[in-house]
């Protein structure tokens, strides 16, 4: 790779278009496959991933000491970062087991027993998209922009006619691209129907995604459409699909590829559904069908266009022009002047990690902005959390006092909600009984979790989809 030019960071040009790195070349130097050569494109943001599952960018199918999902090459501006994603055999760069390294081009590395050389990395220019928004989904970096670009594309297809699949962080506003995609399709005057399949109850599950006939359950219980009755003509989002029970996953996918649903109880009864599926998750899906915990016929079923939303923390000045906007839209609700930010508080906004992505910057900012009696907002008003030297004085002083009541209570629940988890474990089942101990219903503790930027961890820690 050029050392003066990096290899994903983009470079604006005018004229609507961006130069990134668009294309990689590995070729197997040793091993089963000697000789290969494989060419693989690079989504914006996206790494590459190598290993024997079919899921991968790079499937190398014939080395059987190779994982299923064996190493990632990932660009950022320091270069080509190498990863090993937890392969039994490792990784080896010059004979050193490495967990992650940058490499350069023309570097060989070893995964099992086979060699592969990075021997081009070519740069291309994509197009960018004249507006700052995909329905009421807004950015300005190139990386949206780019996005907006692709959606304008997608969505002037007919809707049928391609599947999609969102991914990213909580918070992204995966959502967001559904419903844009809806809108914008001839089925937008149908319904939109959003399922969140995290907070649906293993037992539950079938009844709801299929419906359920007359006393399914209890003798007089009335009968009751599934989702994909209830989207009929229209659009299903099916929210984190990566937490859909395996056992429902051949029902969806018979659903998917027949366009028939068979209610719950009622085995013989079958009826014709004219449903557009797009699917979200924030769960590593590849990873998931290696390890047996998602189909992978069923994965490949929704696959089709891939839309990666990047993270807040990946959109440069984005967050606080998306801070700007916020307050407006509150100002402009309230039918008063919006409140400004100060220079302070958006270095803050610009240095803080966001875990909760968009979902989390905008109730910071409506926070803000609803307790803040002045027009100007001020970085304590953000209650971003405190820098590193104020939490040590914090700790000398009295702890409590020191906060503001809103602070403490959002400090509060964190805790609680961290105590809570440790308390129950990741085992099967976890959600429904940190819940019943907090005494909320299961959605509600998982909005709680999103809203507290503590969900997408707490999901990777646990084994509640094992
Ligand atoms: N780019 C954006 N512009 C404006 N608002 C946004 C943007 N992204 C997200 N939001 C807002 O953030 C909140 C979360 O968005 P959304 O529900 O679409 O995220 P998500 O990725 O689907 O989250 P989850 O994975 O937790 O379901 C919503 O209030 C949405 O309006």
């Amino acid at each position: 790779m050029e050392e003066d030019d990096t290899p994903t960071r983009a470079v604006a040009r005018g004229g609507g278009g961006y130069e990134r790195l668009g294309r990689i070349s590995l070729k197997v130097v040793r091993g089963p496959a000697a000789g290969r050569v494989v060419q693989v494109p690079i989504s914006r943001g996206q790494p590459i991933r190598g290993g024997r599952s079919e899921t991968c960018d790079v499937v190398l199918r014939d080395d059987d000491q190779i994982s299923g999902v064996h190493f990632s090459l990932h660009f950022e501006p320091a270069g080509a970062v190498l990863r090993d994603l937890g392969s039994t055999n490792g990784v080896y760069v010059h004979e050193v087991r490495v967990r992650e390294a940058i490499i350069e081009l023309d570097t060989v590395f070893r995964v099992g027993e086979t060699e592969l050389q990075l021997t081009a990395a070519e740069r291309v220019v994509v197009p960018l998209s004249a507006k700052d928004h995909f329905g009421e989904l807004y950015g300005w970096c190139p990386e949206m922009r780019e996005l907006f670009d692709e959606l304008e594309r997608v969505a002037a297809m007919p809707s049928s006619a391609l599947r999609v699949l969102i991914t990213g962080e909580t918070g992204t506003g995966k959502e967001l691209v559904a419903r844009g995609l809806h809108d914008r399709s001839e089925r937008a005057q149908q319904p939109f129907v959003v399922l969140d399949c995290s907070t649906v109850p293993r037992e539950l599950a079938e009844a709801i995604v299929l419906g359920y006939g007359r006393g399914a359950f209890t003798h007089a219980a009335p009968e009751q459409p599934g989702v994909f009755e209830q989207a009929h003509r229209g659009t299903l989002f099916l929210d984190e699909l990566g937490e859909l029970p395996l056992d429902l996953q051949p029902k969806l996918l018979r659903v998917l590829e027949r366009g028939e649903v068979t209610r719950f109880n009622e085995r013989n009864k079958v009826r014709k559904v004219d449903v557009r599926v797009i699917c979200a998750t924030n769960r590593d899906l590849q990873q998931m069908v290696s390890d047996g915990r998602f189909r992978s016929d069923l994965y490949f079923r929704v696959y089709g266009k891939h839309i990666a939303l990047p993270s807040l923390r990946e959109r440069g000045d984005d967050v606080v022009l998306l801070a700007d906007r916020f307050l407006r839209a509150m100002g402009q609700s309230l039918g008063v002047p919006p409140k400004q930010l100060t220079a302070a508080a958006r270095d803050a906004l610009r240095a803080a990690q966001w875990p909760g992505n968009v979902r989390q910057l905008k109730l910071v900012i409506e926070c803000a902005a609803q307790l803040t009696p002045g027009p100007t907002i001020d970085v304590r008003d953000l209650h971003l959390g405190p820098s590193e030297a104020a939490r040590r004085d914090r700790l000398d002083a009295s702890p409590l006092l020191s906060l503001r009541w809103d602070e403490a209570q959002v400090g509060f629940q964190r805790e609680y909600f961290k105590a809570l988890m440790q308390r129950v474990g990741t085992r099967r089942g976890w959600i429904n009984r940190a819940a019943e101990l907090a005494g909320m219903d299961r959605s509600g503790f998982v909005k709680a979790l999103k809203r507290l930027g503590l969900y997408r961890n707490a999901m990777e820690d646990a084994a509640d989809d094992a």
